[in-house]
């Protein structure tokens, strides 16, 4: 596994580990941290680039399955260093996938995203809507879709493509979570904000079109994501053919209704304001979820927005708590 010290990747070690899998990573630690759970895989500090360790890495622990979590994240950075972002992402899974390919590897999981769909339609997007990203992010990780597809048809390897919806929360058992100096999503910032350890939240818009005027989103547990892949690798090792899959609840929550079941979760105060609406950001994301059930053996088991909210807290607490002993 790539990238299985950040935040979703670490998650689905744990849920590998679970499992019973024996699992290898390889994470350079730009963003990500190594954790005890850590020391029961094989951690190879380097970068995906590295074309020698991942083929070395392969040979050494006959790998047959890969999963490709490692990347850059934020869309504002994208933004402002498109560069960053096709190197490491899209060079990164270039040079990954072709080590792979002469590695003899067979099946390769990818996360990719749902800001692949750009501005997506008024109602839920299925994975056959257009993709027309809005940002070098986007498209950053169409590209690696696209490079997949196109290798898959050479018989080369299968893949199994995850676009993700909003990611949150954290390991019900508190093992895991995710932690950034400046959190860049909503519950990340709302939850700083309530805290006191970052501004007041300011809300992108108030009258947009939704029914109370803010951002729509599905935000899916980590959890339940990390399972997912579990059932992926799963499917695709007992012969299943390659798919590109939206990962999300298909529930849209508000930005609004997002505060206000944090507030009634902490019982604290969510202070913020409202602010110009983000340029070009679609008003409502949300996963059409028909195809994922009717191929893998996975139920949410953490679709409910106060348990997303109530452990992202406490991991953000926690963390907060131990950054400042
Ligand atoms: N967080 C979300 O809501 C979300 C939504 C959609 C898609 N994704 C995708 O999921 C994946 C994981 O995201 P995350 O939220 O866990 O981010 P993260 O930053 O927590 O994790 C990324 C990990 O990859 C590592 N990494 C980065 N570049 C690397 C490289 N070149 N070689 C080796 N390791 C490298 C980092 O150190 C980190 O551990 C990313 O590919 C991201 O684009 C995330
Ligand atoms: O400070 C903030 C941050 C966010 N929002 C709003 O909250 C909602 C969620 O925003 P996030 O920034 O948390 O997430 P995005 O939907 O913008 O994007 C996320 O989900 C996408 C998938 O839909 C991609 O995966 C992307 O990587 C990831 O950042 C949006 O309506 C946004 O406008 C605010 O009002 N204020």
């Amino acid at each position: 596994m790539t990238g299985g010290a950040g935040y979703i990747g670490g998650q689905t070690v744990l849920s590998l580990l679970d499992c019973g899998y024996d699992v290898c990573v390889l994470d350079d630690l730009s963003t990500g941290m190594r954790h005890e759970f850590h020391d029961q895989t094989h951690f190879y500090e380097g970068r995906v680039h590295d074309q020698a360790l991942v083929k070395d890495i392969i040979a050494s622990h006959s790998i047959r399955s890969v999963l490709h979590f490692a990347g850059s994240i934020k869309v504002d950075e994208s933004v402002s260093n498109p560069l960053k972002y096709y190197e490491n992402n899209t060079e990164g899974s270039r040079a990954l996938v072709e080590a792979c390919v002469a590695g003899g590897v067979a099946d390769f999981i990818f996360s990719s995203t749902a800001a692949v769909y750009g501005t997506a339609p008024n109602r839920p997007v299925s994975e056959d809507d257009e993709t027309i990203p809005l940002n070098p992010y986007g498209w950053s990780k169409l590209f690696t879709e696209r490079l997949l597809e196109d290798v898959a048809a050479t018989g080369a390897l299968k893949y199994g493509i995850f676009r993700y919806f909003n990611v949150a929360g954290a390991d019900p058992a508190m093992r895991h979570g995710q932690y950034l100096e400046q959190p860049v999503h909503l519950i990340g910032r709302s939850i700083d904000a309530l805290l006191g350890i970052a501004p007041p939240l300011t809300i992108f818009g108030q009258d947009l079109p939704t029914p109370d005027g803010t951002g729509v989103r599905d935000y899916i547990h980590v959890a339940d994501v990390a399972d997912a892949h579990v059932s992926l690798l799963e499917y695709l090792q007992l012969g299943g053919t390659s798919q590109r899959l939206n990962l999300g609840y298909g529930t849209g929550y508000s930005v609004l209704e997002v505060i206000n079941a944090l507030i009634e979760v902490t019982k604290r105060d969510v202070p913020f304001g409202y602010g110009e609406a983000r340029a070009g950001e679609a008003p409502s994301v949300i996963a059409d979820t028909t195809r994922l059930p009717a191929l893998l053996d996975w139920r949410p088991k953490h679709d409910n927005l106060r348990e997303i909210l109530q452990t992202a807290f406490d991991w953000q607490v926690e963390q907060a708590t131990k950054k400042r002993s």
